[in-house]
């Protein structure tokens, strides 16, 4: 079969029994071999749908005279796939959706309700032809918010706490956009200027980002990852341009013991060993083998040396106690800064799932602080907008273990634009155009014990 609006039915049949949306996409795309604007209209379609499915049920809901909730679950998911043609796919003519729609419709046991398909697709069209949007909002505007660009309340408020109505609308758009890929030269096989030559003689366009030195983002549509240039090679690795920052705020030297407490799949693992020029020794502890094994390609491809694996709990590393020059403390987190890279994240976390990160995250701070030597440094990081996992975390730690204070970026650092008022860094990504992230430096002073 390869009717790509049928596949992603299929798929999206998953995610709602619970599978990850990028999951039951591979799952379905790995049986059948399409075209690639096939295979992208699929993506685009199971993505957006499971993205957007908080507007596109209350759409139902508003045109139909039974709720999306009491839908069955099947129809419920071709009438998403519907509504997000026609209401995200401009490029899809509307006849072309409904009458597609329709089709899903007969093709998966609902020949019944072709009509009722084709009634409300169509009711939304003619609602279209009189008002801006057929999707009627109310004033409330953590509601407003939440409907209009999919998200639910709690998140919303969140933001809204932080950034105020406008930033946060401009936050929800951002968070709805397709990702961008950055990518990390490994400075010690290549240099910026050479991968860029050798993409632009392969076609394919970059462009660099401000303030970081190893950084470069993809433009366009470059199809696979790992048939660019210098991939085999290790002349680059695909990282986030604010996971980068990390790397470099936590400023390793060569020669130091770097511990990277939770360190798998090894992005920043491997910007610290290329940073220390792979002289010294960056320790990759994770508690989860599979991404370990991920890790060590990676090194091995990018042909570092300089790193050792260690499996188990960090919270439980006796051996390391006051060993490390600089901890890197990249914890686990509910990716609130990163749900534009992961459809259904929103759908996922939940306020009492932050609260059980935050506990593990202070237990893995208050744990893994003691590698650090008197004088060292800890760098805390995650890629999420939730203070609660954030600065609460670092606020406690501080009153729990007095020897440690935040260390600031310099005034003339090129990070201080990203700094708040106590000293951390705070990427907010529709202000940087790139992941959301937090990150904090900490010195051990000399007194700590
Ligand atoms: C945000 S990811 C790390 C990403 C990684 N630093 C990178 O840049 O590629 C968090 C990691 O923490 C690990 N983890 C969670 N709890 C842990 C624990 N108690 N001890 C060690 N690792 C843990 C997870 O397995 C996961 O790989």
């Amino acid at each position: 079969m390869t009717n790509p609006r049928q596949l992603a039915f299929i798929a999206l049949r998953e995610v709602h029994k619970g599978a990850y949306a990028d999951v039951a996409l591979d799952r379905v795309l790995q049986k059948v071999k399409l075209p690639d604007h096939d295979r992208r209209l699929m993506t685009e379609l199971v993505y957006g749908s499971v993205r957007r499915q908080r507007t596109l049920d209350t759409l139902i809901d508003q045109i139909a005279t039974k709720k999306a909730q009491q839908q069955p679950p099947d129809l419920r998911t071709i009438l998403h796939l519907g509504f997000y043609q026609l209401r995200y796919q401009q490029r899809i003519p509307a006849s072309a959706a409904v009458n597609t729609t329709v089709e899903l419709a007969k093709e998966n046991s609902f020949s019944g309700l072709t009509g009722f398909v084709n009634g409300l697709l169509r009711q939304y069209l003619r609602l279209a032809e009189t008002s801006p949007d057929p999707l009627k909002l109310p004033e409330n505007p953590v509601e407003r918010l939440g409907i209009l660009y999919s998200f639910p309340d709690w998140i919303i408020e969140v933001w809204l706490e932080q950034l105020g109505f406008e930033e946060t609308e401009k936050l929800c758009e951002w968070m709805n956009q397709t990702p961008t890929i950055d990518l990390r030269v490994n400075i010690l096989r290549s240099s910026l200027e050479e991968v860029e030559s050798a993409f632009n003689s392969a076609g394919v366009l970059v462009s660099r980002i401000p303030h970081l030195p190893q950084a470069l983002r993809l433009i366009g549509n470059t199809g696979g990852i790992q048939n660019l240039p210098g991939f085999r090679e290790g002349w680059w690795t695909v990282q986030d341009s604010s996971a980068q920052l990390v790397g470099h705020l936590l400023d390793p030297k060569p020669g130091d013991v770097v511990i990277d407490v939770c360190a798998a799949p090894g992005g920043k693992t491997t910007q610290i060993a290329e940073l220390m020029g792979d002289r010294g020794k960056v320790w990759a502890c994770d508690k989860t083998a599979s991404r370990l094994r991920k890790l060590k390609e990676n090194a091995q491809r990018l042909n570092l040396q300089s790193i050792e694996i260690c499996t188990g709990d960090s919270r439980n590393l006796p051996q390391f106690y006051q060993t490390a020059d600089r901890v890197l403390l990249d914890a686990p987190c509910s990716g609130l800064g990163t749900m534009h890279r992961h459809a259904d994240a929103r759908w996922r976390q939940t306020p009492e799932s932050v609260k059980e990160l935050s506990q593990l995250q202070f237990g893995l701070i208050s744990h893994t602080s003691n590698f650090v030597k008197s004088g060292g440094f800890l760098v805390y990081a995650t890629c999420t907008l939730h203070p609660t996992e954030n600065e609460e975390v670092i606020s406690r730690f501080l009153a729990d273990y007095p020897a440690w204070q935040i260390e600031p970026p310099r005034r003339e650092s090129p990070y201080s634009a990203y700094s708040t008022p106590s000293g951390c860094l705070k990427v907010w990504p529709h202000q940087q155009n790139m992941d959301g992230f937090f990150m904090v430096r900490l010195r051990k002073t000399n007194n700590s014990e």
